[in-house]
């Protein structure tokens, strides 16, 4: 079932840059986990502002769970969670606990059940030492943190994540993708993250767009997308070192499949030694 469908959409911020979203439709289908690659400014958080309704678009069609965010903004929105790129500008609580129960207080969920989602919430991310604290004095991987915690409250059907690895140490990049794909597979939350950290990719998506000045370049699976390194490239998006030293190497005649994972690779050059 398609939950969100973007076609040919055109955008004019008020001081007239005109963003067009084109190339390929942008689909996510329910419990998938969608991800778009782009360079600096290539469209992807205008992209996030249709599917969230906050923008209105001029031409094309943006539809969520069948319904045009824009026009239709709270329905839509409660099938959303979000995490924006600049977390300082949804953090709303007096406290870190505050802050992550404001949605479900706004829903009128009952007392109870808000506290239990919360530490819940706060116990899987580790977060539980900070629920008294005033979200602005947090770091700003903690407050990315808190942040998740607040749009998974209410248990959304679609997560927008825009750079939710940015400002992230590596351990809690790597305990967010595990989160996020906990998540995914016991919920079937579906989910569509905005990174331009391309390591991050084969773990956490089925499906990779490549947009580049507006325009979908491509799509397809992890695998499909990093075999077209002058896509990549053109898109001013580095391959995976994995991906490009194994292209470089089937160039040279090995017979070699490009890995997306160091496992993978590992198995790829076993082959190849025991082979000899
Ligand atoms: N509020 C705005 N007013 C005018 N132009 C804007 C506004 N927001 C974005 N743009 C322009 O729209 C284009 C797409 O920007 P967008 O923020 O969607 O890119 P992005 O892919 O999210 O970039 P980044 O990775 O740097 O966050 C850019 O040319 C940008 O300058």
């Amino acid at each position: 079932m398609e939950v969100v469908k973007v076609c040919c959409l055109k955008h004019i911020y008020p001081d007239k840059t005109e963003v067009s979203l084109c190339g390929l439709d942008f689909v996510v289908q329910k419990g998938q986990r969608v991800v778009v690659l782009g360079a600096n400014g290539s469209g992807k958080t205008t992209l996030l502002s249709h599917v969230l309704g906050l923008l209105c678009p001029v031409e094309g069609q943006v539809e969520v769970v069948g319904k045009q965010p824009y026009k239709q903004f709270n329905e839509v929105r409660k099938h959303l969670g979000v995490v924006f790129q600049n977390v300082d500008e949804q953090i709303i609580g007096p406290t870190v606990y505050d802050d992550i129960a404001f949605t479900a207080k706004n829903d009128k969920m009952p007392k109870d059940e808000i506290s239990e989602r919360v530490n819940a919430i706060a116990k899987t991310l580790k977060i539980e030492s900070l629920l008294e604290k005033i979200p602005h004095y947090l770091s700003g991987g903690q407050k990315k943190k808190v942040a998740l915690a607040g749009a998974m409250v209410t248990d959304p059907d679609i997560l927008i994540l825009d750079e939710p690895f940015d400002s992230l140490d590596p351990r809690s990049k790597w305990e967010m993708v595990d989160y996020l794909n906990q998540l995914n597979q016991e919920k079937n939350t579906s989910l569509i993250i905005t990174t331009h950290d391309i390591n991050v990719v084969p773990k956490i998506a089925d499906v990779v767009y490549v947009i580049d000045k507006g325009v979908f370049k491509t799509k397809g699976n992890p695998e499909e997308v990093f075999s077209q390194i002058e896509i990549l490239k053109e898109a001013n998006l580095e391959a995976p070192l994995l991906t490009d030293l194994f292209a470089r190497l089937r160039n040279k005649g090995y017979d070699l499949n490009v890995p997306i994972s160091v496992e993978d690779a590992e198995r790829e050059i076993l082959k190849v030694l025991q082979g000899q």
